[in-house]
């Protein structure tokens, strides 16, 4: 485990933060940190860094305890809402960086073009940061997060304030820094984020951790078809591969893996069903996140 926290608590005078949170991350895996504005997200990421003292609990980082000095340089952290010094180059902002992680100036400049290859900015570190689009920003970030090569990236909101291009280049550069064996934390309300690039997600709400799981544990997504002359012929062969298959007018709601939705195609039409449409339910991480935190403001 390269993160352990047991019983970890965070909170400004009795309240907001987060409360009694144990959790384990595993090496190499992405894990995503999910709730709602205000749930204590940052808290926990900035308690972890040692940002913040912890009120109580305690929490380890590649076995050694929060905080510790050592620790610090094989992490890499890119905050929510990342201040640039639009007056600097994209270069003077990584080599900056280096020089805040205590690297000689030769590893640095080594560094900076592995890095610039690694977030898709080769050709544009002479621009100033003001010339960089929000995108473009986030990413610089994302090089500035792992300008010492950090074994552990605790990435803040990373593709909140980003268009749809933005969040796919910032979660392929996620997915690489992955391949390349890194631990990811990620902190995000965004659902479809999840879905595409973590191993394991945790729902925080109100300080509390409600739920860790891959997405396979949290979520029993259901297989839908649209069929037409649906007999008893399909609903009893159905039965026999789900026997809580869940059928209302022309819809069969059925709970099967992939492999198994051949099976269900075949035993509709052979007996005389019309099959119109079959897909797996959409939007079952928004349906388990809602019951799982409400729908209720934030607090
Ligand atoms: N320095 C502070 N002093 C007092 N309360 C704080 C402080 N920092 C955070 N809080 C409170 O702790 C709770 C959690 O805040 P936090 O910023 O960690 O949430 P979050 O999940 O990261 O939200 P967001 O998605 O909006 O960034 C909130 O109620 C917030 O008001």
């Amino acid at each position: 485990m390269v993160i352990q926290t047991q019983n970890l608590t965070k909170q400004f005078n009795g309240k907001g933060g987060f409360a009694n949170i144990s959790l384990s991350v595993r090496e190499g895996e992405v894990f995503s940190f999910l709730g709602k504005n205000g749930a204590g997200k940052s808290t926990f990421i900035r308690t972890l860094l040692g940002i913040l003292h912890p009120t109580s609990g305690e929490g380890m980082i590649l076995g050694k305890n929060i905080g510790n000095v050592e620790v610090r340089k094989e992490i890499g952290y890119l905050p929510e809402l990342f201040q640039y010094q639009n007056w600097l180059t994209g270069y003077e902002l990584l080599f900056n960086h280096g020089l805040l992680y205590k690297m000689g100036k030769q590893d640095i400049k080594k560094r900076i073009e592995e890095v610039l290859l690694i977030v898709g900015l080769k050709g544009h570190e002479k621009k100033k940061l003001k010339e960089y689009s929000k995108g473009m920003k986030q990413r610089i970030g994302l090089g500035c997060a792992i300008i010492s090569n950090p074994k552990i990236l605790f990435l803040d909101e990373p593709t909140s304030a980003l268009d749809p291009v933005g969040r796919k280049q910032v979660r392929d550069i996620i997915s690489d820094l992955k391949n390349q064996g890194k631990t990811i934390f990620l902190n995000t309300h965004l659902l479809s984020e999840v879905e595409l690039i973590s191993d394991r997600i945790a729902i925080l709400d109100k300080g509390n951790i409600k739920k860790v799981g891959t997405m396979d544990e949290l979520i029993y997504s259901p297989v839908m078809a649209l069929v037409e002359n649906i007999n008893d012929k399909i609903i009893n062969d159905l039965k026999k591969i789900d026997p809580i298959v869940n059928i209302s007018n022309n819809n069969i709601e059925i709970h099967v893996d992939d492999k198994t939705i051949p099976k269900v195609v075949n035993t509709i039409v052979k007996n005389d069903g019309l099959l119109y449409m079959i897909k797996r339910k959409e939007n079952a991480l928004e349906e388990l996140f809602i019951n799982t935190v409400g729908e209720a403001d934030e607090r």
